[in-house]
């Protein structure tokens, strides 16, 4: 029971701190949060999982990011289900912590409900890596897909399994850091990344030289317009209000925006303010990024019990190829709802 509580005090300061590092764009890490003996029956009952065939070799199941590359050397994943048999106490165990998480971060992010989804255990062996990605993306960047889902990905975590020693000499594995592409010049304690269930799709630089969220808000009703409505970049001022940053623009046929879009959207002052969630230019644009300091690397090493979680929308991430040894996780996403149609749509001018 005192090893219970003193579990459920430091979860609970976990949350307050993921409070801080979810709004502003960076994943919160907590180390040790399963317990040893938790963390070596999920990884046995992985292993008994895997030597019975149930991991596949997977990309990401998110269909929205389904334009990312997956290689030869990717990483297995398996959805352990009762039907597949099993360690159900250790399984239940792991389902308890998940939802006292989900409870605590719908009370301190203030969004929500959240509901626990899409659970996952994911092997990767020597080689294997993942690609940089967001786990979600806004309804509009989707096409014609993006609006049909009841809920989004909300909150990304992660649960390490590795055994004993990882990156350590004669440890369990090396490798497979979870690489995380934070703005250090984030403004702190700004929304995350939705706001009145908007997604973010960038950020602003202000005049003080910190970023601000950009929104896209694709239900401005717009009678003249086809369709009756258009869209329009904000950011938040100081009051948490919204200060629109471009004139109404309809989003491209398909509803997928395209190269550019925004940024041909904005006047050509905010434009060069404006950048993307993720990097614009690929490798090199990256590299570019994270030379000038814009954009910073954090690490996180997937050492047994470690907890990492992070806004789904606001943070680009992947994992290093394993250099050794097998990396287990299991890991989801805590979704809450989809904004709904507003009222009027479909219903005419
Ligand atoms: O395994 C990890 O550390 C990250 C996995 C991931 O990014 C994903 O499943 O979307
Ligand atoms: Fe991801």
């Amino acid at each position: 029971m005192a090893a219970l509580l003193a579990c459920c005090a430091a979860a609970a300061a976990s949350s307050r701190g993921a409070l801080g590092a979810l709004a502003r764009g960076q994943p919160h890490v907590e180390p040790r949060f399963l317990p040893a003996e938790l963390v070596r029956a999920l990884r046995a009952d992985c292993e008994w999982l895997r030597a019975r065939g149930h991991f596949r070799p997977s990309g990401l199941s998110n269909a929205a990011v389904r334009a990312n590359a997956f290689g030869d050397g990717d990483r297995l994943v398996c959805t352990p289900t009762a039907a597949l048999g099993g360690d159900a106490a250790a399984r239940a165990e792991l389902a308890r912590r998940v939802e006292a998480l989900r409870a605590r971060l719908e009370a301190e992010l203030g969004r929500g409900p959240l509901a626990v989804r899409e659970l996952y255990a994911s092997a990767h062996p020597r080689g294997a890596a993942l690609p940089l990605h967001v786990d979600e993306r806004h309804e509009e960047a989707k096409g014609a897909r993006g609006w049909r889902t009841p809920t989004r990905r909300s909150v990304s975590w992660l649960l390490y399994l590795s055994a004993d020693g990882w990156d350590r000499p004669g440890g369990a594995g090396a490798g497979g850091a979870l690489r995380a592409y934070v703005r250090p010049r984030a403004r702190p304690h700004g929304p995350g990344g939705a706001h009145a269930g908007n997604l973010q799709v960038g950020w602003r630089r202000a005049d003080d030289g910190l970023l601000d969220a950009v929104f896209l808000d694709c239900w401005l009703r717009a009678p003249d317009v086809p369709g009756g409505c258009a869209s329009a970049l904000y950011s938040l001022d100081a009051r948490g209000e919204p200060v629109r940053l471009c004139a109404p623009f309809r989003t491209a046929a398909g509803n997928a925006p395209v190269d550019r879009l925004y940024e041909r959207a904005l006047p050509p002052d905010e434009a060069v303010r404006f950048c993307r969630v993720e990097p614009a230019g690929g490798a090199a644009g990256l590299a570019a990024a994270l030379a000038s300091g814009a954009v910073e690397a954090i690490d996180v090493r997937p050492e047994g019990g470690t907890l990492a979680l992070f806004d789904s929308v606001a943070l680009p991430h992947e994992v290093q190829p394993t250099r050794a040894g097998t990396r287990w996780a299991v890991a989801g996403w805590m979704h809450e709802a989809q904004q709904p149609f507003p009222e009027w749509f479909g219903r005419g001018a």
